[in-house]
């Protein structure tokens, strides 16, 4: 296969450009580099293990914003992985209610949903200034994917990074909540999930999002997800208020336009 080497984009520093060429791999404790940060926009990701909480939390962050901050609700954009396009949809009927895949088809299939969930979905919302909430993004296939121990974490994230083009969250938000506590909460309908994969993988799952989290504090926010949701909620806004800053100035709530003859 013949590669391209694609032309530095023309913000990029020196130290950008290596890293966008650098194996994105770190052998110990595994640090994704981010190699595209977006200039616009804000991208919040979502991490935890089934029932965490995720989708309670991405809500209330959500509801939070529109109704405190008069953010207007079309520059919120709530997404999941997999399946958040039509294409992705498939994918995630074929990987969540389909027969055994193969670890390497899987891990190809979950990084192909997130190709084309960044590329036709999030990036064009980050270019025009929106934020972005996402319901797992690659840190879930570093730590399912890799967890199996038939393929490594640092492959797994160097084919997730490849499929987004170096694009990475920043902030992510990991509610971490016992294995066990999560079968309780799920019910007996949860258990059978928890148990027809492992609790032994699912503690590896957990265990990797928390290597993963140790390994960038900045982008991490781990949140005890075991607590009442309006506790987890106030952690959740205290972890989001320093990259809402960064946000593009056209997030802000902007004031109505004033008639002529008051001013
Ligand atoms: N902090 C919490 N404490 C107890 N139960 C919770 C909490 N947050 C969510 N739940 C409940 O746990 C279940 C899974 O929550 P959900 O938000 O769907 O998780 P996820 O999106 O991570 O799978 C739901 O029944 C939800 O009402
Ligand atoms: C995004 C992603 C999800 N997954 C798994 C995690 C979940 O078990 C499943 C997604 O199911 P989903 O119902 O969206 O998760 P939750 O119960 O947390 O709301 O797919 C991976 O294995 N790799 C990935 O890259």
């Amino acid at each position: 296969m013949s590669r391209t080497e694609p032309a530095p984009a023309p913000h990029e520093d020196a130290l950008q450009a290596a890293a966008r060429h650098a194996p994105a791999l770190h052998s110990t404790s595994l640090r994704i580099p981010a190699t595209h940060p977006p200039r616009r926009g804000v991208f919040i990701s979502f991490e935890g293990g089934d029932g965490a909480g995720k989708s309670t939390q991405m809500r209330m962050l959500r509801d939070h914003l529109v109704t405190e901050r008069s953010v207007a609700e079309d520059l919120i954009l709530t997404t999941r992985e997999p399946g958040g396009t039509p294409l992705g949809e498939s994918i995630r009927e074929l990987l969540l209610h389909g027969e055994h895949v193969e670890p390497r088809a899987e891990a190809l299939l979950y990084a192909a949903d997130r190709a084309h969930h960044i590329a036709t979905v999030v990036r064009p919302h980050l270019a025009r200034g929106g934020l972005v909430l996402g319901d797992r993004y690659l840190d879930s296939s570093v730590a399912y994917q890799g967890a199996g121990r038939e393929l490594s974490p640092e492959e797994i994230a160097g084919l997730s990074l490849w499929a987004v083009d170096g694009l990475l969250p920043h902030r992510t938000i990991l509610l971490d909540v016992p294995t066990s506590a999560l079968d309780e909460r799920r019910g007996p309908a949860g258990k059978d999930r928890l148990e027809s994969a492992g609790l032994e993988f699912h503690e590896a799952v957990r265990e990797e999002f928390l290597e993963l989290a140790r390994a960038d504090p900045e982008r991490y926010a781990v949140i005890d997800g075991t607590r009442p949701r309006e506790e987890v909620h106030a952690e959740v806004l205290a972890s989001v208020a320093e990259v809402l800053s960064l946000f593009d100035p056209t997030f802000e709530p902007v004031p109505p336009p004033r008639h002529r003859d008051e001013q």
